[in-house]
């Protein structure tokens, strides 16, 4: 078998035993009895074994490809490349494997006839077609010969496979554990069908197997699964929720990099037939993917059928006068007062607004008068208990960290929006459109950062006659799925909408809540870098930055910040300005490594206890959303007493619920010292230190700075290059393509007539410079424009 070329040794060796088997994944660690080695430094006879391996059998003979590596605490180890099952050598040997027992209803004589009619190559002649042994063996027998060489080979034989095409071990294992021998058969026969069904095959490594297995370059799978990925990744790199048919045919020829005229003809004729096939869908010019596009009419759909609706609960203008609760001793303004009876009357209502304006105040309000009124009412029902239950108020929030701070300012429980419509992992909602949430109010806030997915399965799963208030602040960054959904809201114009301008907050944060509102106008204000009493600026250049900002983490040190207090934010991982440089800093400086300190290395990060961590994605499960800040609390070795994973560890405490991270989910944790902006959406933090430079380039648009700006509640510092704040200052985010808007209105024309501009080129007749031409000509809409080697994973 040709493997790529890498220096590997080899050890052939029968499997004493296993060690240690991972529950949830592949990993092994395995002792070795070696009877031939490549290794020259090796003298011993056995060895430790570690790697990704199937179901090896005790006993048996294995070849194992890999590299000597020193385990910090458990000395030389062998790690395993690839390895592959030593099947005897002679036909006596052959017998006497499948005659071992480990085979049921084969004795010696089964054996022999069947080495006998099939020879040396029997096991992979079963394993080809069990149908081989048909008149050999009885049909129970054979297949039960089969079933078990292939629990026992077939996922060594995908392995293998795999690793030929450069596919992971970690990839091949999620590959059996979805088609189990099948996935063999697609891999090497259709690994298209991949790109499809499959998360974590992308095009292009489908496309590497399929060009090394012959697969021709205009084959209908090719092209099919280029188009669809091309319309899978363009919508989730930049937000589109379709896209038009020039961009879909330009970018699928970008994808395979070959923009020749009979290209475009094939890219077409796949077009339709995902079309047909019911993957994509043509409304009039708009191209989606069918599962966005039913997000999008579903949202419409539910919109319209929860503002035709009515509370049973029927509030007058007069219940609102006579139970309008104020909190505290504050007097609201006209239009916050207008706020809190359009909302507490309208079916739905959206409240938007800028950093201070009083939108928690509010809902504040707002929930305090319902509660007033509901109980009021409950005096005169037959039962107050259960009338109680049928008003009441349900809050959620597209991050957990929002959610909290929505109890916090209520005293209502607030979850996230996961949680709310019981989304746990990739399952369908518990509750929806049949089953759906009870309760008479909903509220959601930080609604800027609701995609159109998401958005779909909530309003599916409001019954009619609640009343829904979205409060959210639409110059914050759009949602990081495809969708923007709460301008999309405002400007249909369809729901009553009240915008809060007028900002009340005193003191510290104040300056930072009004360079927020200049901010908003495209333009940096002329004090940009006057120092004042809660925000001051460093400009410096690109390379300076990493220092400066250690000199201000210092300096906030040394004036009694902690690392809860302080958040560096930057808008994506690379450079020395990036997530990962500045963690490390941070980190260094927050938790310096003490000696004979604990640490868990995993990738380049090392965590200590102590170290403030990021929860990177949603584990509904355990409660625990992507973008929740935690602490390590405890690292703990996997003989350490109390560790029941029997894995290295890490104990981190989420607000008081202690979650423990094995080793195989550290991929879900990263420092958070530093973090992009994006992941710092719905926290707010004392102090901001907000890192710009202009190698960050197409990432700096307004409403990143504006985001990443109002995230500090009484202090901000700025670091960076002055032309990369203004450059971001200026820059509007990129248009995004959703038709959310009018489908509310009913205004569902064709699209070319709506965007596209006439003198926009014709892909069937490609010029040499089309793809020039096109990008000027969609600036504001071309989905890649500056985004090569940018993947929404750079940000999120
Ligand atoms: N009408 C008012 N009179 C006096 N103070 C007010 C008024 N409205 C709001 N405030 C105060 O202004 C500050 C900001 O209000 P609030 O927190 O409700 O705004 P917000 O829009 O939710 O801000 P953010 O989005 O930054 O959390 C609070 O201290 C609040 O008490």
């Amino acid at each position: 078998m040709a493997y790529p070329e890498k220096q590997l040794d080899k050890i052939t060796g029968t499997l004493q035993n296993v060690i240690f088997s991972s529950t949830d994944s592949y990993f092994k660690i395995l002792s070795v009895h070696i009877e031939e080695s490549t290794l020259e430094d090796w003298q011993e006879p056995e060895m430790i074994t570690t790697g990704t391996f199937a179901d090896v059998q005790e006993g048996s003979v294995y070849g194992f490809y890999g590299t000597m590596v020193r385990h910090p605490k458990y000395g030389q180890q062998f790690k395993v490349d690839h390895y592959e099952n030593e099947l005897p050598p002679d036909e006596n040997g052959l017998i006497k494997y499948l005659a071992s027992g480990q085979f049921s209803g084969i004795g010696k004589k089964t054996a022999e006839k069947i080495v006998d009619h099939l020879g040396l190559n029997a096991v992979n002649l079963i394993l080809d077609d069990a149908k081989i042994l048909d008149g050999i063996v009885k049909t129970e027998t054979a297949k039960k010969l089969a079933r078990t060489l292939q629990l026992n080979m077939g996922l060594e034989r995908l392995f293998q496979i795999s690793n030929q095409f450069g596919i992971g071990a970690d990839i091949a294992g999620r590959l059996f554990d979805q088609y189990g021998n099948e996935a063999q058969d697609i891999l090497t026969q259709d690994p298209y069908r991949l790109v499809f069904e499959f998360d974590g095959i992308s095009f292009k490594k489908a496309d590497d197997v399929g060009r090394k297995i012959g697969v021709a370059t205009f084959d209908k799978r090719r092209m099919q699964a280029a188009v669809y990925a091309t319309m899978m990744n363009v919508s989730f790199q930049s937000g589109h929720v379709f896209l038009s048919y020039d961009q879909l045919l330009l970018s699928t020829a970008q994808t395979i990099h070959d923009q020749r005229n009979e290209v475009v003809v094939q890219i077409k004729q796949a077009v339709k037939n995902l079309i047909q096939s019911n993957i994509l869908v043509d409304d009039n010019g708009r191209f989606y993917a069918q599962s966005l596009y039913n997000a999008e009419k579903n949202t419409a759909t539910n919109l319209k059928r929860l503002l035709q609706t009515h509370s049973s609960l029927d509030i007058t203008a007069n219940d609102i006068d006579e139970n309008f609760v104020t909190p505290g001793q504050m007097v609201l303004d006209d239009t916050q007062i207008d706020a809190v009876k359009a909302g507490l009357k309208s079916q739905i209502f959206l409240l938007t607004g800028g950093p201070g304006t009083g939108k928690t105040t509010i809902i504040r309000t707002m929930v305090a008068t319902w509660k007033k009124i509901v109980q009021n009412r409950a005096k005169f029902s037959d039962d107050n208990k259960d009338f109680l239950k049928q008003y009441k108020v349900r809050m959620a929030s597209p991050t957990g960290r929002a959610a909290k701070r929505m109890t916090e300012v209520t005293g209502y429980d607030a979850s996230t929006i996961h949680r709310l419509l019981g989304i746990a992992d990739l399952d369908e909602p518990e509750f929806n459109a049949d089953n759906p949430i009870a309760g008479g109010l909903l509220i959601i806030d930080e609604a800027s950062m609701l995609d159109i997915e998401l958005t779909s399965k909530l309003f599916s799963a409001v019954p009619n006659g609640m009343k829904v208030i979205i409060v959210g602040d639409s110059d914050q960054l759009p949602s990081v799925g495809p969708g923007n959904v709460l301008e999309d809201l405002v400007t249909s114009g369809d729901i009553p909408h009240v915008e809060l301008q007028v900002i009340y907050r005193q003191g510290r944060g104040s300056s930072i809540t009004k360079l927020a509102t200049h901010i908003k106008q495209g333009e940096l204000p002329a004090d940009f870098i006057t120092n004042q009493s809660d925000r001051s600026s460093f400009m410096v250049k690109a390379e300076q930055v990493p220092q400066a900002v250690q000199q201000v983490v210092r300096l906030a040190i040394k004036k009694g910040y902690t690392q809860d207090d302080l958040q560096i934010l930057t808008p994506m991982y690379k450079t020395s300005a990036g997530v990962t440089a500045l963690n490390q800093m941070a980190q260094n400086l927050f938790n310096p490594l003490k000696p004979t300190q604990k640490t868990l290395q995993f990738g380049t990060t090392i965590f200590r206890r102590g170290d403030k961590v990021l929860q990177l994605e949603n584990d509904s499960e355990r409660d625990v959303y992507n973008g929740d800040m935690g602490k390590i609390t405890a690292i703990q070795y996997k003989h350490d007493v109390g560790n029941d994973d029997k894995e290295d560890r890490l104990v981190v405490d989420f607000d008081g619920k202690e979650l423990t991270y094995p080793k195989k989910n550290l991929k879900q944790l990263s420092l958070a010292y530093a973090t992009t902006v994006h992941k710092a959406q719905g926290n707010e933090f004392q102090l901001v230190i907000m890192v710009l430079t202009n190698n960050f380039g197409v990432m700096l648009n307004r409403n990143l700075l504006y985001t990443g700006i109002t995230r500090a509640k009484s202090a901000l510092i700025l670091v960076g290059e002055y032309a990369a704040f203004e450059r971001a200052s200026r820059a509007a985010v990129p248009k995004r393509f959703t038709f959310l808007q009018q489908r509310l209105s009913d205004n569902t024309n064709d699209f070319k007539s709506d965007f596209i501009s006439e003198d926009m080129p014709v892909i069937s007749e490609p010029s040499t410079n089309y793809l020039t031409v096109a990008m000027i000509k969609s600036d504001e809409v071309d989905p890649m424009i500056g985004m090569k080697n940018i993947t929404p994973f750079d940000f999120m």
